[in-house]
């Protein structure tokens, strides 16, 4: 039986049923767009419409900012143990409703079903970590320097956060952020991308179930951004952008929020080398290699860009990459056969084939793929590419899907400074099986984080975030407890 096959009575609850009725949820209610519009969702691995979600007006968002507001008082009252407690519940729904917000996902993203069910999974974490971490918004008391008087030093809530979350990990990039602001005691309004709204309603019914009180979340979906962020960010009562995407729109929330000196978090592009040293173990470097290039297709920030193989190991590499990569089943989500499922919208599909158009007329070779899947649906053939040019597009440029450039070298200080020749530096990733050598390397690497024998770094309870244009802040681990907080310093003599 195919996902899709499934009926309702095997997978029905009611954060999908209230996800597909396409209503923003506002101040607890869920409420068709003010002017009655809606926009259509598309199936990637269909090419077609599927479902009508309300088109959130300006006034709607600002009916969000209001309703946040007048929540904001009692959730920061809210003692931090009963917070936590919320999360916790909100947790176990997630993971009770796994499969349904997994075919959500898929529909609405293109991505494999199980990649989908592994997405829900790392996105509950985050409600269990920051449930967790609900109670340790701890301050400190200290002994000035002079002995002269007290240091005290409380933690509060930085108030109402508005989040601004990508296609790519639809429930994940919420929770990430949810999780935190809610066990710091902020009230929240998520506006997830166009592309992914149902996933973000399915989250909020669980919130409701849970028993997040009225107002503390709200989910708006507009189809267009531009006026509707911008309208939130001007209004005063909107402490705090959390923002996941690229550094271009990054770049422009930042000039918007600098206006009011607003709070910011942002996790924008990567570029991730990806090292293969001559002394790598290749069965863990081609396993690597797979999930740093070919998680969710490739369509995430911190996927594999640029394969950097030392030319010893080149020939053996490569050949290994192209049978895991000929071993990918490429078709619609839904279909549990399938691995690598749909590009999001055909524009991005189209970019992929430009990047790959690009590198070919600089000299690369296609060893693999390389082309559209003829279908209605947005999908690529898994793409290997050998002896890339430095100045490629695909090596200056996030890929952003299933494109494996590689290029080869000779000299560990020639890599490294290829490594560090971006302006971005999210994460990075070393095959050797000298332990001392890639923590010598990942010191030297400029990211934010760096994944040793590994293609995935992502963790809940660990610090997510880059460095240089790869963003500010970050998500994850204490420190994303903190970037809810805000601290205050009493001078206190007794
Ligand atoms: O694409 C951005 C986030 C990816 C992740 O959390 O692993």
């Amino acid at each position: 039986m195919t996902v899709d096959q499934m009926t309702r009575e095997d997978t029905a609850t009611t954060a999908y049923e209230k996800a597909l009725a396409g209503k923003q949820y506002i101040g607890g209610e869920w409420l068709d767009a003010s002017d009655g519009a809606t926009f259509g969702v598309e199936d990637p691995g269909k090419g077609e419409v599927f479902v009508q979600v309300a088109d959130s007006t300006p006034d709607d968002c600002m009916a969000a900012v209001a309703a946040a507001d007048a929540a904001a008082a009692g959730w920061a009252a809210t003692p931090p143990r009963q917070r936590g407690e919320i999360l916790r519940r909100a947790f176990d729904l997630m993971i009770a409703n796994r499969d349904d917000i997994a075919k959500l996902i898929t529909l609405e993203s293109g991505k494999a079903y199980a990649e989908a069910q592994g997405e829900v999974d790392y996105g509950a974490e985050f409600l269990r970590w920051f449930s967790e971490e609900a109670c340790r918004g701890l301050g400190t008391v200290a002994t000035a320097p002079s002995g002269e008087y007290n240091i005290i030093t409380t933690l509060h809530p930085v108030g109402i956060s508005l989040f601004v979350t990508p296609w790519n990990f639809p429930a994940a990039m919420a929770t990430r952020k949810i999780g935190p602001a809610l066990a710091a005691g902020c009230t929240t309004i998520l506006k997830p991308a166009k592309e992914t709204p149902l996933t973000a309603l399915a989250m909020a019914a669980i919130f409701e179930e849970a028993g997040v009180p009225a107002g503390v979340i709200n989910v708006i979906t507009p189809s267009k951004s531009h006026s509707t962020i911008a309208a939130m960010m001007a209004d005063p009562r909107v402490k705090k952008i959390s923002f996941t995407g690229s550094t271009g729109v990054g770049k422009v929330l930042m000039e918007q929020a600098a206006r009011r000196v607003m709070r910011t978090s942002m996790e924008l592009g990567g570029n991730a080398p990806f090292i293969v040293m001559p002394d790598a173990d290749l069965d863990v470097a081609v396993a690597s290699a797979m999930v740093a290039k070919f998680r969710n297709g490739g369509q995430s920030c911190t996927a594999a860009n640029r394969f950097y193989v030392h030319e010893s190991v080149e020939a053996e590499f490569v050949e290994r990459f192209r049978t895991a990569m000929a071993d990918l089943k490429v078709g619609h989500g839904l279909d549990p056969e399938n691995n690598l499922g749909a590009m999001v919208t055909r524009k991005e599909r189209d970019g992929m084939l430009e990047l790959i158009e690009d590198a070919k007329a600089r000299g690369a070779e296609v060893v693999f793929g390389g082309e559209a899947v003829d279908s209605a649906g947005y999908f690529l053939q898994p793409t290997l590419l050998r002896n890339v040019p430095r100045d490629a597009r695909c090596i200056r440029e996030e890929i952003f899907g299933p494109v494996a450039p590689i290029v080869t070298f000779t000299e560990l200080e020639d890599v490294i400074e290829q490594a560090n020749d971006v302006e971005v530096g999210l994460v990075s990733f070393v095959q050797t099986s000298d332990l001392a050598l890639g923590m010598s390397m990942a010191s030297r690497i400029d990211a934010g984080m760096v994944g040793i024998n590994r293609g995935k770094v992502s963790d809940p309870a660990a610090p997510f975030g880059g460095w240089k244009e790869s963003g500010i802040g970050k998500e994850g681990g204490h420190e994303g407890l903190l970037e809810y907080l805000e601290s205050k310093y009493t001078a206190v003599s007794w």
